[in-house]
């Protein structure tokens, strides 16, 4: 196999276990098919063997592209060697727009099944956007129930392998648990040495879902995000004694958390030295200065949607 080897997680309800570094596709600003497709195929030949998309960042489609080609290249033998995350856009979460919504995005993908099919973000749209913020009226909190027997749905009809959460806080996980056939696997949520999710990781120990930290770099030079994490001076200092990048020392801290993770490069050098993470460690005096830093969420979902009243309650819950 090409690059390097990365460990992986078995989850609940999931047919297939998770690599725990994916590569995330949300790009800013949005990449051109051509540039996302030759990121995905560097970081196929660097090791990467979980992607992560959603239908509302217009990567399916060059992921699929991608898959293609490396499956065309003999970068892999069969499609079964990768793991992909898509997501349920709010505007299709609904009852019966669910299998309909993961077909589309299967389309998208010109696959046969998803491995991890997640709900995007806790609430729904009535409408399908092409920008955001959105119009009061057009949002409505999330039918949990109705939202999590179409994700189920999708599972036993075969077109993913397992399902799961994004953007769910404790409140919300256990709505869904009492009302789940399945369980969810996992919840993905932004987490970094700034947000660092103690209460929700916990909660979510004691539940058996796991977590998937997105935005563990800060999402930096995106529009959601900032450099605070990759110019922090606490983390520049661990990372000189150590001999690692900010980036590096931001990743591995994450990964010694216990969760999984998806950060986003298109950058050769950049997709390579994220996974430089696995054969060494940090050392305690580093995780004593880490877990001072002082905390700040930097995704709210009000930023993107707008300063609705909805959404400053769903901001407002861990
Ligand atoms: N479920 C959800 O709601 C969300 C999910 N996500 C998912 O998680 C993925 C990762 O999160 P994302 O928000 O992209 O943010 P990350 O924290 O992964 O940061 C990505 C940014 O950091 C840059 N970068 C990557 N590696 C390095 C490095 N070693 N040193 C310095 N800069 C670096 C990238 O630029 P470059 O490409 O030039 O290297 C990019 O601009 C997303 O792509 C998406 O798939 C993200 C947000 C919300
Ligand atoms: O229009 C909204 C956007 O797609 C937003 O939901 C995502 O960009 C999100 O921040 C993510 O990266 O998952």
């Amino acid at each position: 196999m090409a690059g390097v080897a990365i460990p992986s997680v078995i989850l609940k309800g999931c047919d297939k276990a998770m690599p725990l570094i994916g590569m995330g596709t949300s790009s800013y600003p949005p990449a051109d098919t051509e540039t996302a497709k030759a990121a995905i195929l560097e970081a196929i030949q660097a090791g990467y063997r979980h992607f992560d998309t959603a239908f509302a960042y217009g990567s399916e489609k060059p992921l699929g592209e991608a898959i293609a080609e490396a499956l065309r290249l003999g970068l892999i033998q069969s499609r079964d060697e990768l793991f992909i995350t898509t997501k349920l856009w709010a505007s299709f979460a609904e009852r019966t727009q669910i299998v309909p919504a993961c077909k589309m995005s299967l389309k998208n993908l010109q696959l046969e099944y998803v491995d991890m099919y997640l709900i995007h973000w806790p609430v729904r749209l009535t409408e399908v956007i092409s920008r955001t913020p959105v119009a009061a009226e057009i949002l409505r909190p999330l039918d949990v129930k109705g939202v999590w027997e179409g994700m189920e749905e999708c599972k036993n009809l075969g077109l993913t392998k397992g399902i799961g959460l994004s953007n769910f806080s404790c409140k919300k996980i256990e709505e869904v648990l009492s009302i789940a056939k399945i369980p969810p696997a996992l919840n993905q949520v932004e987490m970094n040495p700034l947000w660092q999710q103690r209460q929700l990781r916990e909660f979510c120990r004691a539940k058996g879902v796991h977590i998937t930290a997105y935005s563990p770099l800060g999402a930096n030079n995106t529009k959601w995000g900032d450099n605070r994490i990759v110019e922090s001076d606490v983390l520049a200092n661990i990372a000189k004694a150590r001999g690692k990048t900010t980036a590096q020392v931001a990743l591995r801290w994450a990964q010694e958390q216990g969760v999984s993770i998806v950060t986003k490069s298109f950058n050769k050098e950049r997709m390579k030295q994220n996974l430089q993470i696995l054969d060494w460690a940090l050392h305690s005096e580093d995780l004593e200065k880490i877990s001072q830093l002082p905390q700040r969420k930097g995704l709210n979902l009000a930023s993107i949607m707008g300063p609705h009243q909805l959404v400053l309650e769903l901001d407002a819950e861990v």
